[in-house]
């Protein structure tokens, strides 16, 4: 239960960048033994928020922050945060892969030169006693890169709270979910419990994932184009209530019906066959893809199922296996995204930041990478090309010369997606497209995919979220130990049947 005891009081923030003001006169109240969760579209500015808390950002005048009822002067110095008891883990989890668990946990203090003298066999003590503290089981020695998703969150999130000590206040959780595969969240959340539990600290979770939010959350602030709407109870709340709140109307698409009946390609021709296809985790595996279909790749984390998409694209070399698109057979050992762009087959990566942009050119740039094919183009078409894509796609800020980096990062994802729709694609490789992106642009995604499946092309998605797939997909492939082990259509495909199959409780074909 939520104590009353505030221990983080915002009052009247905003910020301004130029001439855009992106939070509004914003007030947050986080108590101790709270898990608070911050919503809103993409570009609300929840992202801001944190990162004035952080010291990254000087908010405008006029604002005000009490920790544990002390005043605390703004700007936050550089690096403040710690002083005031409060962490933040980040999407990205800020860890080393190559260096073990112990030395992630103490990292910081290395480079900070805090601790010249580290004595190795304490430390790992230390940390074994951290994580039964919080019951988890990982191997403190372990080398990073050897642990599953779900326990790089958590040692990036018990590192956060061991830094803090006793002294912690708020730790601050931004989008830490969205990369995990579904049975790593009631994991996390058992340990994000844990860290509340003594009524010290409060936690404040980002996230977009509303199932999620109103499972494990205490209260909820919510924020539309940078003005608050409001903090309220979880248990007052509904999905529909919240997503009014979010988008400041109903969405009808969010509901799964609305993506209308499944249609049946059992007689149509494919476009693209992929045939015994192996590579690190799958086993030889063979799907048709039809004109206007829409098929889903699912499993566990390590079922294979998230490694399909990069070999077709020659993303991530391939064992073995065969790619027929058209005319022709491409060997899936040898081929090259150039060769999978000649036949007009298009890869949207999960990780938008490290393979899918260049953050640091404009939006127009970004977008209209795929038109160029090292032809002289002229600057002012491409730039009335960009601002159509942005406004198809409804990228925000409308504002074709901004820089793609300083995105909101559903906002880079929709441009994303746009800039390789807009190539009219015969195959269409999707990996998370939703991933990080608020519902109100979700609904966006999945009206741009169904108008591109419409017109012909043929589209694959590899998700670990169940509901996107019942609502985009003809069919799910539910992937096992590197194989295929279900087939769901038509009833099947609702996001219990995806989820009981993808949990062993459904192991044999399911056909409509
Ligand atoms: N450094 C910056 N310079 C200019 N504008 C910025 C900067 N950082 C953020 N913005 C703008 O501020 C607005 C709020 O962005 P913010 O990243 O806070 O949104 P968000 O709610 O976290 O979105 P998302 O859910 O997509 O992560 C956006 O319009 C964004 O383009």
């Amino acid at each position: 239960m939520p104590s009353p005891d505030p221990i983080v009081n915002i009052v009247g923030l905003s910020k301004t960048f130029g001439a855009n003001t992106v939070l509004k006169d914003v007030g947050l109240t986080v108590h101790a033994g709270e898990v608070h969760g911050l919503l809103g579209e993409n570009g609300s500015g929840k992202s801001t928020l944190i990162k004035v808390l952080a010291g990254f950002h000087e908010p405008d005048p006029g604002a005000s922050l009490e920790i544990r009822g002390g005043d605390v002067p703004l700007p936050v110095p550089a690096g403040g945060f710690r002083d005031l008891g409060i962490s933040f883990v980040h999407q990205d989890l800020a860890l080393v892969p190559d260096l073990s668990v112990v030395e992630n946990l103490r990292v910081g203090q290395v480079v900070a030169g805090s601790r010249p003298l580290i004595s190795w066999r304490k430390e790992k003590r230390t940390a074994r006693a951290l994580f039964d503290r919080f019951g988890v089981t990982i191997d403190p020695e372990a080398p990073v890169s050897a642990l599953s998703e779900t326990e790089r969150a958590l040692v990036a999130i018990l590192r956060a709270v061991d830094e803090l000590g006793e002294s912690r206040t708020l730790l601050v959780l931004d989008e830490p979910t969205v990369f995990l595969p579904r049975e790593g969240t009631d994991l996390l959340f058992a340990v994000v419990r844990e860290i509340v539990a003594d009524g010290r600290a409060g936690v404040l979770f980002v996230s977009h994932d509303l199932d999620e939010v109103l499972e494990h959350t205490d209260r909820v602030t919510v924020l539309r184009d940078g003005a608050s709407q409001g903090t309220h109870r979880t248990r007052d709340l509904t999905a529909s209530s919240l997503i009014d709140l979010i988008v400041g109307r109903s969405l009808a698409s969010a509901d799964p019906r609305a993506a209308g009946p499944v249609r049946n390609f059992e007689d149509v021709a494919p476009l693209a066959r992929v045939s015994a296809l192996e590579t690190a985790t799958v086993d030889g595996v063979g799907f048709d893809v039809r004109p206007g279909e829409v098929v889903g790749l699912t499993g566990i984390a390590g079922s294979g199922y998230d490694d399909v998409l990069p070999a077709l694209y020659g993303a991530r070399a391939a064992l073995g296996g065969h790619l027929t698109i058209g005319e022709d057979i491409v060997s899936l050992a040898a081929i090259t995204p150039i060769d999978a762009l000649a036949r007009k087959a298009v890869y949207v990566p999960p990780d938008r930041k490290v393979e899918g942009s260049a953050p640091e050119l404009t939006v127009a740039e970004n977008v209209t990478l795929p038109l160029l094919g090292g032809r002289l183009v002229d600057p002012r078409a491409l730039a009335g090309k960009a601002a159509a894509l942005a406004d198809r796609c409804d990228v925000r800020p409308r504002d074709p010369r901004a820089v793609y980096g300083a995105l909101s990062g559903g906002n880079q994802q929709k441009a994303l997606l746009g800039k390789w729709l807009q190539t009219d694609p015969t195959l269409v490789l999707l990996a998370e497209p939703t991933q990080g992106v608020d519902v109100g642009a979700r609904a966006r995604i999945f009206e741009m995919l169904r108008e591109t499946a419409s017109g012909g092309a043929g589209i694959v998605v590899a998700s670990s979220d169940y509901e996107q797939l019942s609502v985009l997909c003809d069919r799910v492939l539910v992937f096992s130990h590197g194989q295929v082990v279900a087939e769901l259509t038509g009833d099947h495909l609702s996001k219990h049947h995806i989820s009981d199959s993808v949990l062993g409780m459904t192991r044999q074909e399911v056909k409509a």
